[in-house]
Formats: C-alpha cells, sequence, structure tokens
C-alpha cells in the first residue's frame, strides 16, 4: 500500500492522472507493468477510483458494479464486491439518491469489481463517517494482503501512518521523501505519529522547491 501526499496543488491528482493514461505528459515516459498505461487499463490490471465523475442517472448499486464488472476479464462476484464496499444493504439504492459517503463506497465499487492487480484511489474516504471510514480502509488492506498494489492520495497524514507501507510525498510536481512511515518520520526530524503534521510541514515547506 503506498501513500501519495502533499499540499494542496502538489501534483497529486496529475500524477494519478498520468498513470492512469488520462493526461499525457509533456515530458518523460510512464510505465505501468512493463508497458503503457493504456496497455495496462486494457488488460483489466488497472481499478481506480476518482474524486469526480457521475454516475448513469436511474442506475442502481448493482447496475454500477455490473457495468464494471462487464469491463473486465476476470471480474470478482458482484455480491463479494457490494459486501467489501459495505453495500450490500444499498445494492438496489438508485446512485442519484446515496449520500456523499455512500457514493464515494459506490466508486470504491466500480474500482474493485474487475479484481485488479493496481487499485488507485485519489482521496477515497474523504466524506465516510468514522464507522465507514474504519470499515472501508479494512476492506482496502485485505485487498492489497492478496497481493495487489493500492496507491491512494490522502490529506489524513494519520491514514497514510496507519496504512501505508510506503509514502511519496510531493511538493510542487516534484517527490521530496520516498520511504515507509518511520523513515519519512526520521528524514522530518520526528519521533512518533502524534508529530507528523509537523514532519509533513517540514518536508514539504522547509526547502526550496
Ligand atoms: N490541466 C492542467 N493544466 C495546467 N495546470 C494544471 C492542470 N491541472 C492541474 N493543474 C495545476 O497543477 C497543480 C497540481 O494540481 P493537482 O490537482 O495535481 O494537485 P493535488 O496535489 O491533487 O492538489 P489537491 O490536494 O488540492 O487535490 C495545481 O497548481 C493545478 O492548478
Amino acid at each position: 500500500m503506498v501513500a501519495l501526499l502533499g499540499p494542496n496543488g502538489a501534483g497529486k491528482t496529475t500524477a494519478i492522472s498520468l498513470m492512469l493514461g488520462l493526461a499525457p505528459p509533456d515530458t518523460g515516459t510512464v510505465t505501468l507493468f512493463g508497458g503503457t498505461p493504456d496497455d495496462a487499463v486494457r488488460a483489466g490490471r488497472v481499478g481506480a477510483m476518482l474524486q469526480e465523475g457521475a454516475f448513469v442517472p436511474g442506475a442502481t448499486v448493482r447496475d454500477l458494479v455490473e457495468l464494471a464488472r462487464a469491463l473486465y476479464p476476470h471480474p470478482l462476484d458482484t455480491d463479494r464486491v457490494l459486501t467489501v464496499a459495505g453495500l450490500a444493504g444499498l445494492a438496489g439504492r438508485r446512485l442519484d439518491r446515496l449520500s456523499g459517503g455512500e457514493a464515494q463506497r459506490a466508486r470504491f465499487a466500480f474500482a474493485l469489481a474487475g479484481d485488479p492487480d493496481l487499485l488507485v484511489l485519489d482521496e477515497p474516504a474523504a466524506a465516510m463517517d468514522v464507522a465507514a471510514r474504519r470499515s472501508f480502509w479494512t476492506a482496502v488492506r485485505e485487498y492489497a494482503a492478496g497481493g495487489r498494489t493500492v496507491l491512494f492520495s490522502t490529506h489524513q497524514l494519520h491514514e497514510a501512518d496507519e496504512y501505508a507501507d510506503r509514502i511519496v510525498v510531493l511538493a510542487a510536481g516534484r517527490v521530496v521523501a520516498d520511504g515507509t512511515p518511520a523513515q519519512i518520520r526520521a528524514q522530518a526530524g520526528v519521533r512518533d505519529a502524534s508529530s507528523l503534521d509537523q514532519a509533513f510541514l517540514t518536508l514539504t515547506t522547509e526547502k526550496d522547491h
């Protein structure tokens, strides 16, 4: 599990767009699984949960999961996806009637349905309440424990510290730190998770980016 951290405008969403092939790089190249992002997406190896994206009006949560499953070669069972995403009781609910946190879980279900090798989550838990957040991260960890890679962006430092194996810190479009949570804290000269805010500020503001 890899966390992408960085202040507003650091380039997290841009990096994710490049990795997914949604935006072309002006310079350099992006390689996913040894090929282009388009190749990886077409092979069904990538699932993504983005911050935006309208739902089809009138469609239900179950319709959305079925649509995602139809796009991938080896999808998960519909009921499994609904359970993992915490939507088992909402399968028949229209997407345009979901609350903000429920809609995020529906986006998660869409990303998960194809059983992708790489799951990309852009600020996934932002609108979720405490209980939803906890069950969401438990589900994501179980997914990663099955041998998949999960890349997520977040502004919640404690989420990165608690759930990521590796944290990549961006500032002004550049990587300013890359390591385990303990290494990131050490690099910024703080000892424990309670000082993470300070570590983050030190890493993203002290140098001339
Ligand atoms: N298509 C574009 N053309 C030019 N600049 C852009 C474009 N899209 C984003 N930017 C700029 O690039 C910078 C990085 O934006 P990005 O959305 O990647 O940041 P972020 O790290 O995801 O920020 P936030 O935490 O606020 O979501 C910002 O200054 C933004 O205004």
